[in-house]
């Protein structure tokens, strides 16, 4: 099952709530919510409160990607906000088993995120505890960017260590996703796909989506 989550990075800003709605109805999976701190990334996207006013605009997967320095400083307030999946950054992290636990606490789903100059071997001691991977496929800050090819050894390899531990977690990409990369990715082994300008910059945004299902 491959899951489309819209990066709403590329939406209205605006016009938010629309914009969730729209994409809701178009089909989605998951509503990707980048949050960025103008410090671990070079942008200022948007906080927890505005996630607490987007909540009932759908009932979608709300899948939060902090690229944020002190991430466990912000877990309780987007899980309070109305997140499902918080995914951190192993880079941005110092104890990355506690903000693990600090998630699940709140009965969310925990991912781990990592750069593309992140080896997958940051992730192994998580693996048993972690319910998603987030392989980025362009260097975080920016939607519209190329996707990294290098990248996609890294989704095979993930999908290797799944494989050989018998462990169940989701292979999630984001950055450079379209038609002809997410072949590549699913190909690789990943199941949920985060695409921003390939659905946005569309005037179809049904259309779009079912185009990245392959
Ligand atoms: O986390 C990020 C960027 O840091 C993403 O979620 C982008 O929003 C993806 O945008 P596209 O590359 O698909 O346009
Ligand atoms: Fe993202």
């Amino acid at each position: 099952m491959i899951y489309i989550a819209p990066s709403i990075l590329s939406a209205d800003f605006a016009a938010l709530g629309e914009e969730v709605k729209r994409v809701d109805k178009a089909g989605a999976d998951y509503i990707h919510i980048d949050v960025m701190d103008g410090t671990f990334v070079p942008n200022i996207t948007l906080g927890s409160p505005v996630v607490e006013k987007l909540r009932p605009h759908s009932e979608k997967v709300f899948d939060v990607h902090l690229m944020v320095e002190h991430p466990e400083t912000q877990i309780d307030a987007f899980a309070k906000a109305g997140a499902d999946i918080i995914t951190f950054h192993a880079e941005a992290a110092k104890h990355a088993h506690r903000i693990v636990q600090q998630i699940h606490a709140h009965g969310l789903k925990a991912g781990l995120a990592l750069n593309p100059g992140t080896s997958v071997s940051e992730a192994d001691a998580l693996l048993d505890e972690l319910d998603m991977v987030l392989i980025m496929t362009v260097n975080p800050g920016f939607g519209g960017q190329k996707f990294i090819p290098s990248t996609v050894r890294k989704i095979q390899q993930l999908r290797d260590m799944m494989n050989e531990r018998k462990l169940d977690f989701d292979i999630e990409v984001d950055g450079g996703i379209n038609p002809s990369t997410a072949k590549e990715v699913i190909a690789a082994g990943a199941n949920v796909l985060v695409a921003g300008s390939a659905v946005f910059g569309s005037d179809n945004l049904a259309a779009a989506i079912t185009s990245l299902r392959g």
